[in-house]
């Protein structure tokens, strides 16, 4: 039996837009977020980094003003990498990777809170669920730009492997997933896709978020 944390969770992950200043092409990040979310998207995450990221107040400003925005529209405003900033914010969730601050300390402090782990073998997510982990992030799927130090692509074969293997959790996949290919990551057995770019740099944001929920949801 699935139980009602996990189809919660499920629900969320169609349309996960993740961004930060630098993925805007310039452009005020509130107004793409507030396009991305007129589009449907169901999830956000906060991310910040790379050479041009802002640190300190700034960065805290910005985030505030994108949780503000998804407050305001009642999509869940998920931090990455950053648990202080996740607490001082009392943000919905937390997403960490293999080198972040180990998911099973998160979850003993963030009790409630979206806990997401990214994972690249069977043992990284058996890891994860047993740390208490809500969904999984895999990938890269397809070849990304937004990511310099991104492992190697995986293909949506892993998604089927972690299928096949009894992973059960809800799974998002990452990595160059563009409104083309978003239908195959889910017919793999994933639950939603993650994106970066495809929406956040996208010329008609509203109608590219649009486009992922219509494949997602086919
Ligand atoms: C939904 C989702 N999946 C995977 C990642 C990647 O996390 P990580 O490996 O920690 O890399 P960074 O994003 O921190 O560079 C993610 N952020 N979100
Ligand atoms: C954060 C992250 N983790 C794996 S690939 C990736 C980048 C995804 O960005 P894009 O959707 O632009 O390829
Ligand atoms: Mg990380």
């Amino acid at each position: 039996m699935v139980d009602k944390r996990t189809e919660q969770i499920k629900e969320l992950l169609p349309v996960y837009f993740i961004m930060g200043s630098s993925n805007c092409n310039g452009r005020n990040p509130v107004d793409v977020l507030e396009e991305a979310i007129a589009g449907g998207i169901t999830l956000f995450q906060f991310r910040e980094k790379g050479e041009s990221a802002l640190t300190g107040k700034e960065k805290v400003r910005l985030a505030e003003r994108l949780q503000k925005v998804c407050q305001e529209n009642h999509i869940p405003f998920i931090v990455n990498d950053d648990f202080e900033l996740a607490i001082e914010l009392d943000a919905d969730g937390i997403h960490v990777g293999q080198d972040d601050l180990a998911a099973v300390i998160i979850r003993e402090k963030f009790s409630n809170k979206i806990l997401g782990v990214s994972a690249h073998t069977i043992e990284e997510a058996e890891q994860a669920i047993k740390d208490g982990a809500d969904y999984l992030g895999l990938g890269p799927i397809y070849p990304t730009r937004s990511k310099d130090d991104a492992e190697e692509v995986a293909g949506t074969e892993i998604i089927k492997r972690f299928r096949d293997h009894g992973i059960t959790l809800p799974i998002v996949g990452i990595g160059g997933i563009s409104p083309e290919s978003a239908e195959q990551v889910i017919q793999a057995g994933a639950d939603g896709v993650a994106v970066i770019s495809s929406i956040a740099s996208s010329s008609d944001v509203e109608e590219t978020a649009k486009s992922f929920l219509r494949a997602t949801s086919k």
